[in-house]
């Protein structure tokens, strides 16, 4: 059961080299999905992406694309070659970029003989305050609807899923149906501290909501034993 739930856990390797993320990799051996991000990705390249493919774990790339279509079709393309199993593309790109990347990486997978990534959009950054969607970004609408909205856009493009906040997510859910997938940062075990994270919620509350996977990193990784905290996440969730 506990490896069940650890399956539902992405951990992120927001670190700035190669080395750092493999000792991180070789210190939490019961995480069995890992996040490349802008971070990393921009330091090392593809080779992390390989590291994480010996060791047969999944690999969710975030590189959240926001770009016109025909070049977020490109990078899908040759992002399709990589292997991985979830990719971001922000909703905000639009009906047509959306549509397009879907399409490229069908095709990207397809000439590299490998299984095409899940496309999952960004709906609203879980670092945004609805005070600052309204008076920064002068988006109009109440966030939970904005962020319905973003998803019901991707989900109308034929995107295979949403990262939205957990609070968003039981409603993403309940409109959007049971195969859509709904990826949730801003997660955060009970007394962490929430840092730049404004929507953030317990894994458990995140899990009820509806959520299929949790993104949990700074807990994790910048405790004192990785280890130990990820297994405690585990552990809570089983018995919640
Ligand atoms: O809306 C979003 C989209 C992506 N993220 C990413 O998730 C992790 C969260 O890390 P924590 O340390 O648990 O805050 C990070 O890699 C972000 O790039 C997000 O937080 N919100």
């Amino acid at each position: 059961m506990t490896t069940e739930i650890a399956q539902r856990i992405i951990v992120p390797l927001d670190v700035p080299s190669e080395a750092d993320a493999i000792a991180l990799i070789d210190q939490i051996p019961q995480v069995q999905f890992w996040k490349v991000g802008l971070e990393l990705f921009v330091s090392c390249g593809p080779s992390i992406l390989e590291q994480l493919k010996q060791r047969q774990k999944k690999v969710f790339l975030d590189l959240k694309f926001h770009d016109i279509p025909n070049t977020v079709a490109g990078a899908c393309r040759s992002a399709a070659t990589y292997g991985v199993d979830l990719l971001t593309i922000h909703a905000t790109a639009g009906r047509p970029a959306l549509s397009a990347a879907q399409q490229a990486l069908q095709e990207g997978a397809q000439s590299a003989q490998t299984a095409p990534p899940k496309l999952i959009a960004i709906t609203v950054l879980t670092s945004l305050s609805l005070r600052e969607l309204a008076l920064d970004l002068k988006i109009p609408l109440e966030l939970p609807e904005y962020a319905l909205q973003m998803g019901l856009l991707a989900q109308e493009s034929g995107l295979n899923g949403i990262v939205c906040s957990p609070h968003e997510a039981e409603q993403m859910r309940q409109v959007c149906g049971d195969e859509f997938l709904i990826v949730c940062p801003g997660v955060r075990p009970p007394g962490s501290v929430t840092g730049d994270q404004k929507r953030a919620m317990t894994p458990t509350a995140a899990m009820q909501a509806g959520a299929n996977y949790l993104v949990i990193g700074r807990p994790i990784t910048t405790a004192t034993d990785p280890q130990q905290a990820f297994q405690q996440i585990c552990t809570d969730l089983v018995s919640a």
